[in-house]
Protein backbone atom coordinates (compact mmCIF):
# COMPACT_ATOMS: atom_id res chain seq x y z
CA UNK A 1 0.00 0.00 0.00
CA UNK A 2 1.18 3.73 -0.90
CA UNK A 3 -0.29 6.35 1.09
CA UNK A 4 -0.17 9.80 -0.39
CA UNK A 5 -1.38 12.51 2.46
CA UNK A 6 -1.85 16.18 1.46
CA UNK A 7 1.18 16.23 -0.82
CA UNK A 8 2.22 19.66 -2.38
CA UNK A 9 4.62 20.54 -4.47
CA UNK A 10 5.29 24.24 -5.73
CA UNK A 11 7.43 25.55 -8.45
CA UNK A 12 7.72 28.72 -7.32
CA UNK A 13 4.37 30.21 -7.69
CA UNK A 14 3.06 27.43 -9.32
CA UNK A 15 1.48 24.27 -7.94
CA UNK A 16 1.94 21.11 -9.42
CA UNK A 17 0.59 19.09 -6.85
CA UNK A 18 -2.21 20.65 -4.96
CA UNK A 19 -3.01 18.70 -1.87
CA UNK A 20 -3.19 15.29 -3.29
CA UNK A 21 -4.48 12.44 -1.19
CA UNK A 22 -4.25 8.59 -2.59
CA UNK A 23 -4.41 5.66 -1.64
CA UNK A 24 -2.90 2.75 -3.98
CA UNK A 25 -3.79 -0.84 -2.81
CA UNK A 26 -0.86 -3.10 -2.62
CA UNK A 27 -0.44 -5.49 -5.83
CA UNK A 28 -3.13 -3.30 -7.97
CA UNK A 29 -1.94 -1.64 -11.35
CA UNK A 30 -3.09 1.93 -10.57
CA UNK A 31 -3.02 4.30 -13.58
CA UNK A 32 -1.96 8.04 -13.21
CA UNK A 33 -4.08 9.96 -15.68
CA UNK A 34 -4.38 13.62 -16.84
CA UNK A 35 -3.73 15.89 -19.73
CA UNK A 36 -0.42 17.22 -19.61
CA UNK A 37 0.70 19.40 -16.49
CA UNK A 38 -1.96 17.46 -14.66
CA UNK A 39 1.06 16.68 -11.97
CA UNK A 40 1.21 12.91 -12.85
CA UNK A 41 5.13 12.89 -13.47
CA UNK A 42 5.27 14.90 -10.51
CA UNK A 43 3.72 12.69 -8.44
CA UNK A 44 5.16 9.76 -9.64
CA UNK A 45 8.61 11.55 -9.10
CA UNK A 46 7.45 12.59 -5.71
CA UNK A 47 6.50 9.01 -4.63
CA UNK A 48 9.87 7.99 -6.12
CA UNK A 49 11.53 10.27 -4.06
CA UNK A 50 12.97 12.19 -7.04
CA UNK A 51 11.21 15.50 -6.04
CA UNK A 52 10.83 16.37 -2.53
CA UNK A 53 7.25 17.82 -1.26
CA UNK A 54 6.53 21.49 -0.07
CA UNK A 55 4.27 19.76 2.35
CA UNK A 56 2.52 16.39 2.81
CA UNK A 57 3.66 12.21 3.16
CA UNK A 58 4.13 9.14 1.24
CA UNK A 59 3.74 5.76 3.33
CA UNK A 60 4.73 2.98 1.26
CA UNK A 61 4.12 -0.88 3.22
CA UNK A 62 3.54 1.18 6.76
CA UNK A 63 6.73 3.17 6.10
CA UNK A 64 6.78 6.75 6.13
CA UNK A 65 9.66 7.47 3.06
CA UNK A 66 8.68 11.22 3.34
CA UNK A 67 12.47 12.12 3.78
CA UNK A 68 13.80 8.75 2.47
CA UNK A 69 16.59 8.66 -0.05
CA UNK A 70 15.49 7.37 -3.53
CA UNK A 71 17.80 4.37 -3.49
CA UNK A 72 16.53 3.67 0.20
CA UNK A 73 12.64 3.56 -0.98
CA UNK A 74 12.50 -0.38 -2.06
CA UNK A 75 11.11 0.89 -5.53
CA UNK A 76 12.08 0.14 -9.05
CA UNK A 77 11.44 3.11 -12.05
CA UNK A 78 11.15 2.86 -15.42
CA UNK A 79 11.30 6.48 -17.68
CA UNK A 80 9.60 7.01 -20.90
CA UNK A 81 12.95 6.93 -22.23
CA UNK A 82 14.95 4.58 -20.85
CA UNK A 83 18.41 5.27 -19.63
CA UNK A 84 20.35 1.89 -20.43
CA UNK A 85 24.06 1.50 -20.07
CA UNK A 86 25.68 1.40 -23.71
CA UNK A 87 28.54 -0.07 -22.85
CA UNK A 88 26.77 -3.09 -20.96
CA UNK A 89 24.88 -6.38 -22.30
CA UNK A 90 21.23 -6.79 -21.86
CA UNK A 91 22.42 -9.36 -18.79
CA UNK A 92 24.93 -6.87 -17.63
CA UNK A 93 21.88 -3.74 -17.63
CA UNK A 94 19.43 -6.31 -16.03
CA UNK A 95 22.22 -7.60 -13.62
CA UNK A 96 23.71 -4.29 -12.53
CA UNK A 97 21.17 -3.19 -9.37
CA UNK A 98 22.35 -7.08 -7.77
CA UNK A 99 26.06 -6.47 -8.55
CA UNK A 100 25.99 -3.01 -6.97
CA UNK A 101 24.11 -5.13 -3.65
CA UNK A 102 26.93 -7.36 -4.25
CA UNK A 103 24.69 -10.73 -4.21
CA UNK A 104 26.74 -13.65 -4.83
CA UNK A 105 26.91 -14.39 -8.71
CA UNK A 106 25.17 -17.49 -8.72
CA UNK A 107 21.75 -15.77 -7.64
CA UNK A 108 22.56 -13.29 -10.32
CA UNK A 109 22.95 -15.22 -12.65
CA UNK A 110 19.48 -17.12 -11.89
CA UNK A 111 17.65 -14.24 -11.53
CA UNK A 112 18.87 -12.27 -14.48
CA UNK A 113 17.66 -15.73 -16.41
CA UNK A 114 14.58 -15.86 -15.02
CA UNK A 115 13.52 -12.08 -15.73
CA UNK A 116 14.98 -12.44 -19.04
CA UNK A 117 12.47 -15.44 -19.46
CA UNK A 118 9.31 -13.45 -17.89
CA UNK A 119 10.36 -10.09 -19.92
CA UNK A 120 10.25 -11.99 -23.17
CA UNK A 121 14.05 -11.68 -23.94
CA UNK A 122 15.72 -14.87 -23.43
CA UNK A 123 18.16 -15.47 -26.20
CA UNK A 124 18.91 -11.75 -25.96
CA UNK A 125 21.40 -11.25 -22.78
CA UNK A 126 25.02 -10.75 -25.01
CA UNK A 127 23.35 -8.21 -27.22
CA UNK A 128 23.56 -4.57 -26.71
CA UNK A 129 21.06 -1.99 -26.08
CA UNK A 130 21.45 -0.53 -30.06
CA UNK A 131 20.93 -3.93 -30.78
CA UNK A 132 17.24 -3.90 -29.26
CA UNK A 133 13.77 -2.59 -30.72
CA UNK A 134 12.45 0.54 -28.58
CA UNK A 135 9.88 -2.20 -27.05
CA UNK A 136 12.72 -4.58 -26.68
CA UNK A 137 14.62 -1.69 -24.85
CA UNK A 138 11.45 -0.97 -22.22
CA UNK A 139 11.15 -4.43 -21.26
CA UNK A 140 14.77 -4.59 -20.41
CA UNK A 141 14.05 -1.68 -18.21
CA UNK A 142 11.32 -3.91 -16.85
CA UNK A 143 13.48 -6.61 -16.16
CA UNK A 144 15.86 -3.82 -14.62
CA UNK A 145 13.45 -2.35 -12.64
CA UNK A 146 12.13 -5.50 -10.95
CA UNK A 147 15.56 -7.32 -10.82
CA UNK A 148 16.14 -5.99 -6.65
CA UNK A 149 12.47 -7.07 -5.96
CA UNK A 150 11.21 -3.59 -5.44
CA UNK A 151 8.13 -3.15 -3.31
CA UNK A 152 6.71 -0.78 -5.77
CA UNK A 153 6.94 -0.32 -9.44
CA UNK A 154 6.85 2.75 -10.75
CA UNK A 155 6.55 3.60 -14.88
CA UNK A 156 6.81 6.71 -16.09
CA UNK A 157 4.90 6.79 -19.57
CA UNK A 158 7.29 3.53 -20.24
CA UNK A 159 5.71 3.17 -23.32
CA UNK A 160 4.88 7.11 -24.81
CA UNK A 161 7.70 6.81 -27.49
CA UNK A 162 6.67 3.82 -28.94
CA UNK A 163 4.56 3.37 -31.76
CA UNK A 164 0.79 2.70 -31.55
CA UNK A 165 0.86 -0.93 -32.42
CA UNK A 166 3.55 -2.11 -29.86
CA UNK A 167 2.48 0.23 -27.50
CA UNK A 168 -0.93 -1.69 -27.53
CA UNK A 169 0.86 -4.91 -27.54
CA UNK A 170 2.99 -4.05 -24.62
CA UNK A 171 0.35 -2.96 -22.56
CA UNK A 172 -1.51 -6.56 -22.82
CA UNK A 173 2.28 -7.56 -21.80
CA UNK A 174 2.71 -5.54 -19.07
CA UNK A 175 -1.11 -6.16 -18.04
CA UNK A 176 -0.28 -10.30 -17.84
CA UNK A 177 3.31 -9.79 -16.25
CA UNK A 178 1.55 -7.60 -13.71
CA UNK A 179 -1.00 -10.75 -12.64
CA UNK A 180 2.24 -12.53 -12.87
CA UNK A 181 4.47 -10.63 -10.64
CA UNK A 182 1.95 -8.66 -8.61
CA UNK A 183 4.37 -5.72 -7.46
CA UNK A 184 2.29 -2.67 -6.39
CA UNK A 185 2.42 -0.93 -9.79
CA UNK A 186 2.15 2.97 -10.87
CA UNK A 187 2.11 3.82 -14.16
CA UNK A 188 2.07 7.56 -15.37
CA UNK A 189 -0.11 8.05 -18.97
CA UNK A 190 -2.07 10.76 -21.01
CA UNK A 191 -3.56 8.13 -22.90
CA UNK A 192 -7.43 7.35 -21.27
CA UNK A 193 -7.47 4.09 -23.31
CA UNK A 194 -4.18 2.98 -22.20
CA UNK A 195 -5.32 3.48 -18.50
CA UNK A 196 -8.73 1.70 -18.98
CA UNK A 197 -7.24 -1.28 -20.51
CA UNK A 198 -4.12 -2.06 -18.50
CA UNK A 199 -5.23 -0.64 -14.99
CA UNK A 200 -7.30 -2.29 -11.46
CA UNK A 201 -7.85 1.66 -10.68
CA UNK A 202 -6.89 4.75 -12.01
CA UNK A 203 -6.86 8.21 -10.63
CA UNK A 204 -7.52 10.90 -12.66
CA UNK A 205 -5.73 14.01 -12.42
CA UNK A 206 -6.11 17.50 -13.39
CA UNK A 207 -4.68 20.62 -12.28
CA UNK A 208 -2.25 19.41 -9.82
CA UNK A 209 -5.95 17.64 -8.08
CA UNK A 210 -7.41 14.46 -7.95
CA UNK A 211 -10.45 14.47 -9.52
CA UNK A 212 -11.99 10.76 -9.31
CA UNK A 213 -10.38 7.50 -8.41
CA UNK A 214 -11.92 4.13 -9.27
CA UNK A 215 -11.90 1.48 -11.17
CA UNK A 216 -12.14 1.55 -14.78
CA UNK A 217 -15.46 0.47 -15.15
CA UNK A 218 -17.13 2.98 -12.41
CA UNK A 219 -14.86 6.05 -14.32
CA UNK A 220 -16.06 5.18 -17.55
CA UNK A 221 -19.79 4.98 -15.65
CA UNK A 222 -20.48 6.97 -13.21
CA UNK A 223 -17.45 10.21 -13.65
CA UNK A 224 -17.67 12.58 -11.03
CA UNK A 225 -18.09 15.62 -13.02
CA UNK A 226 -17.59 16.18 -16.52
CA UNK A 227 -13.88 16.64 -16.83
CA UNK A 228 -13.82 12.96 -16.16
CA UNK A 229 -16.69 12.19 -18.44
CA UNK A 230 -14.59 13.90 -20.85
CA UNK A 231 -11.49 13.29 -20.40
CA UNK A 232 -12.59 9.27 -20.32
CA UNK A 233 -14.43 8.68 -23.58
CA UNK A 234 -15.88 10.94 -25.89
CA UNK A 235 -19.00 13.16 -25.07
CA UNK A 236 -22.04 14.73 -27.03
CA UNK A 237 -24.10 17.32 -25.06
CA UNK A 238 -27.42 16.63 -26.00
CA UNK A 239 -30.43 19.06 -25.13
CA UNK A 240 -27.90 20.49 -22.16
CA UNK A 241 -27.30 17.16 -20.96
CA UNK A 242 -23.72 15.24 -21.64
CA UNK A 243 -24.21 11.67 -22.93
CA UNK A 244 -21.66 8.91 -24.20
CA UNK A 245 -22.54 9.03 -28.21
CA UNK A 246 -23.05 5.48 -27.90
CA UNK A 247 -25.95 6.14 -25.64
CA UNK A 248 -27.88 8.15 -28.28
CA UNK A 249 -31.17 6.77 -30.20
CA UNK A 250 -32.21 8.38 -33.36
CA UNK A 251 -35.96 7.88 -34.68
CA UNK A 252 -37.20 9.33 -37.81
CA UNK A 253 -40.48 9.32 -36.30
CA UNK A 254 -41.14 12.33 -34.00
CA UNK A 255 -44.05 10.88 -31.91
CA UNK A 256 -41.91 7.66 -31.35
CA UNK A 257 -38.90 9.55 -29.85
CA UNK A 258 -41.41 11.26 -27.84
CA UNK A 259 -43.37 8.79 -26.14
CA UNK A 260 -39.86 6.40 -25.65
CA UNK A 261 -38.14 9.31 -24.11
CA UNK A 262 -41.20 9.71 -21.85
CA UNK A 263 -41.11 6.12 -21.18
CA UNK A 264 -37.30 6.82 -19.25
CA UNK A 265 -38.38 10.27 -17.69
CA UNK A 266 -35.37 11.67 -19.31
CA UNK A 267 -34.61 15.92 -19.09
CA UNK A 268 -32.58 15.97 -21.68
CA UNK A 269 -35.77 15.45 -24.25
CA UNK A 270 -36.15 14.77 -27.95
CA UNK A 271 -33.80 16.99 -30.09
CA UNK A 272 -34.74 17.20 -33.69
CA UNK A 273 -31.51 17.31 -35.96
CA UNK A 274 -29.87 16.89 -39.52
CA UNK A 275 -28.02 13.95 -40.47
CA UNK A 276 -24.53 15.64 -41.67
CA UNK A 277 -22.62 13.16 -42.08
CA UNK A 278 -22.84 9.17 -41.38
CA UNK A 279 -19.27 7.87 -41.00
CA UNK A 280 -18.77 3.85 -41.32
CA UNK A 281 -16.23 2.84 -39.03
CA UNK A 282 -16.17 -0.66 -39.41
CA UNK A 283 -18.27 -2.38 -37.21
CA UNK A 284 -19.62 1.14 -35.99
CA UNK A 285 -21.22 4.09 -37.63
CA UNK A 286 -20.89 7.38 -36.36
CA UNK A 287 -23.43 9.89 -37.39
CA UNK A 288 -22.93 13.45 -37.53
CA UNK A 289 -25.44 15.97 -36.42
CA UNK A 290 -26.87 19.46 -36.13
CA UNK A 291 -28.99 20.19 -33.34
CA UNK A 292 -31.85 22.62 -34.64
CA UNK A 293 -30.11 25.34 -32.00
CA UNK A 294 -26.97 24.86 -34.26
CA UNK A 295 -25.23 22.53 -31.83
CA UNK A 296 -23.34 19.97 -33.40
CA UNK A 297 -22.87 16.48 -32.11
CA UNK A 298 -22.18 12.74 -32.77
CA UNK A 299 -23.99 9.65 -32.41
CA UNK A 300 -22.35 6.48 -32.55
CA UNK A 301 -24.71 3.31 -33.71
CA UNK A 302 -23.70 -0.11 -34.69
CA UNK A 303 -23.53 -1.30 -38.73
CA UNK A 304 -27.12 -3.26 -38.52
CA UNK A 305 -28.89 0.09 -36.74
CA UNK A 306 -27.64 2.28 -39.18
CA UNK A 307 -28.67 0.22 -42.11
CA UNK A 308 -31.65 -0.49 -40.20
CA UNK A 309 -32.52 3.56 -40.30
CA UNK A 310 -31.31 3.86 -43.29
CA UNK A 311 -30.37 7.89 -43.03
CA UNK A 312 -28.51 9.99 -45.48
CA UNK A 313 -27.18 13.34 -45.28
CA UNK A 314 -29.42 16.30 -45.33
CA UNK A 315 -32.68 14.33 -43.55
CA UNK A 316 -33.96 15.10 -40.43
CA UNK A 317 -33.97 12.85 -36.91
CA UNK A 318 -34.79 12.85 -34.12
CA UNK A 319 -32.07 11.91 -30.96
CA UNK A 320 -32.51 11.38 -27.82
CA UNK A 321 -30.37 9.64 -24.67
CA UNK A 322 -31.42 6.29 -23.86
CA UNK A 323 -29.52 6.51 -20.09
CA UNK A 324 -31.82 7.78 -17.86
CA UNK A 325 -30.64 11.41 -16.36
CA UNK A 326 -29.00 10.16 -13.31
CA UNK A 327 -26.86 7.43 -15.44
CA UNK A 328 -24.06 9.51 -14.95
CA UNK A 329 -24.43 11.09 -11.63
CA UNK A 330 -23.09 14.26 -13.33
CA UNK A 331 -22.95 17.13 -10.47
CA UNK A 332 -25.81 18.66 -10.56
CA UNK A 333 -23.80 22.13 -11.08
CA UNK A 334 -22.16 20.54 -14.05
CA UNK A 335 -25.20 19.35 -15.78
CA UNK A 336 -25.62 22.75 -17.28
N1 LIG B 1 11.30 21.52 -12.45
C1 LIG B 1 10.20 22.25 -12.73
N2 LIG B 1 10.23 23.59 -12.68
C2 LIG B 1 9.12 24.31 -12.93
N3 LIG B 1 7.92 23.78 -13.27
C3 LIG B 1 7.84 22.45 -13.35
C4 LIG B 1 8.98 21.61 -13.09
N4 LIG B 1 8.58 20.31 -13.23
C5 LIG B 1 7.28 20.37 -13.59
N5 LIG B 1 6.83 21.63 -13.65
C6 LIG B 1 5.46 22.05 -13.97
O1 LIG B 1 4.56 21.36 -13.14
C7 LIG B 1 3.40 20.96 -13.87
C8 LIG B 1 3.18 19.49 -13.74
O2 LIG B 1 4.21 18.81 -14.42
P1 LIG B 1 4.21 17.22 -14.59
O3 LIG B 1 5.44 16.85 -15.35
O4 LIG B 1 3.98 16.60 -13.28
O5 LIG B 1 2.93 17.04 -15.50
P2 LIG B 1 2.41 15.74 -16.23
O6 LIG B 1 0.97 15.61 -15.88
O7 LIG B 1 3.29 14.59 -15.95
O8 LIG B 1 2.53 16.21 -17.74
P3 LIG B 1 3.12 15.45 -19.03
O9 LIG B 1 2.14 14.41 -19.40
O10 LIG B 1 3.20 16.58 -20.04
O11 LIG B 1 4.47 14.91 -18.64
C9 LIG B 1 3.62 21.42 -15.31
O12 LIG B 1 2.89 22.61 -15.52
C10 LIG B 1 5.10 21.68 -15.38
O13 LIG B 1 5.38 22.71 -16.30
Amino acid sequence: MITVTGARKNYGDFAALDDVTLDIPAGTLTALLGPSGSGKSTLLRSIAGLERLDAGSIVIGGRDVTGVAPQKRGIGFVFQHYAAFKHMTVRDNVAFGLSIRKRPKAEIAKKVDDLLEIVGLDGFQHRYPAQLSGGQRQRMALARALAVDPEVLLLDEPFGALDAKVRADLRQWLRRLHDEVHVTTVLVTHDQEEALDVADRIAVLNKGRIEQVGDPVSLYDRPANDFVMSFLGSVARLGGQLVRPHDITLERSRDRAVAADAAVGSPAGVVEAVVERVVRLGFEVRIDLRADSGQRFAAQVTRGQADALGLTEGETVYARATQGPDAYELEPALAI
